[in-house]
């Protein structure tokens, strides 16, 4: 296991051109190569607005041209790639779904979101993602050449069960694609990742998309790559940018050992399980 890798966050703009969004995607990927990421992280829904109707209208079986191109690309960049999310056609069904792939090109995680985003905050915002898509059931913690990661979608950080659970398999790292928006981001996107991390002893990457005005969805953008003693690694505002930062593992077993919370849990009274389903 190596001590240290460079991680990057593309915060992107996404519009309504889905093959736009997938050069932009590309380039802000090659981009971050360029400046030594060893591992790039993409938003939530990335290819096509975060929209029911747009969801419903793009979304890709796999392999798909999104797939395809992240396959492609951290092949050639020798990179991982955590592919944010993007609508999933399986059968029938719509997933909203990240995809992980190695530096050989390999598919490594599938990970479809397991709580859905179904709010109704009166007179701000009201989404109902349950209208179009179906939820996984799979807890995902991917092996890369550097640690374990957890992987997961936006609402679903906001449940520490899973996020522990995670931590529980091994992740030391855990990556979120995420788009909160411009009511629930400032009420609640910093402290929620911070407090994950610092629960979990865990470097937490949230990622965002840029804000775009001219969607339905007002994202909050504010990417964040925060470390396991809740100090901000590398953040931004709402605009397009890319974030870098440094993972140490030396850092996370630092963490750990001197604050030993994983190990103080009271098992002997009281439990956290997966079920199977
Ligand atoms: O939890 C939130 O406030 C935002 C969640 C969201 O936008 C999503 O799950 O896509």
């Amino acid at each position: 296991m190596m001590g240290k890798f460079n991680v990057a966050v593309c915060q992107m703009l996404v519009t309504d051109n889905k093959k736009k969004n997938l050069e932009k995607a590309e380039a802000m990927i090659r981009e971050a190569q360029s400046q030594g990421a060893q591992l790039v992280v993409l938003p939530e829904i990335f290819n096509c607005l975060y929209n029911n109707d747009y969801m419903r209208e793009m979304a890709e079986d796999f392999p798909g041209v999104t797939t395809t191109m992240l396959r492609n690309l951290a092949k050639e960049l020798g990179l991982y790639i955590v592919g944010g999310s993007i609508p999933e056609k399986s059968k029938e069904k719509i997933f909203n779904t990240s995809y992980t792939f190695n530096p050989e090109g390999d598919l490594i995680a599938t990970y479809r979101k397991m709580h859905l985003f179904d709010i109704d905050v009166k007179g701000k915002i009201t989404f109902k993602e349950s209208d179009i898509l179906a939820s996984g059931e799979g807890i995902t913690v991917v092996d890369t050449e550097f640690c374990k990661i957890g992987i997961a979608i936006c609402y679903d950080m906001r449940f520490p069960e899973l996020m522990r659970l995670m931590a529980l398999k091994g992740a030391e790292v855990i990556v979120v694609p995420a788009a909160f928006n411009t009511t629930t981001g400032p009420a609640h996107w910093h402290d929620t990742i911070k407090i994950r991390a610092v629960d979990n002893q865990v470097y937490f990457i949230a990622a965002s998309p840029a804000r775009n005005l001219e969607s339905s969805y007002h994202a909050y953008g504010h990417s964040t790559i925060m470390n396991p003693w809740g100090e901000i690694v590398a953040t931004t505002n709402e605009e397009e940018s890319i974030i870098y930062g440094e993972i140490d593992l030396d850092y996370i077993k630092k963490v750990r050992e001197e604050l030993p919370l994983l190990k103080h849990r009271r098992t002997d009274l009281y439990r956290l399980e997966i079920l199977e389903k």
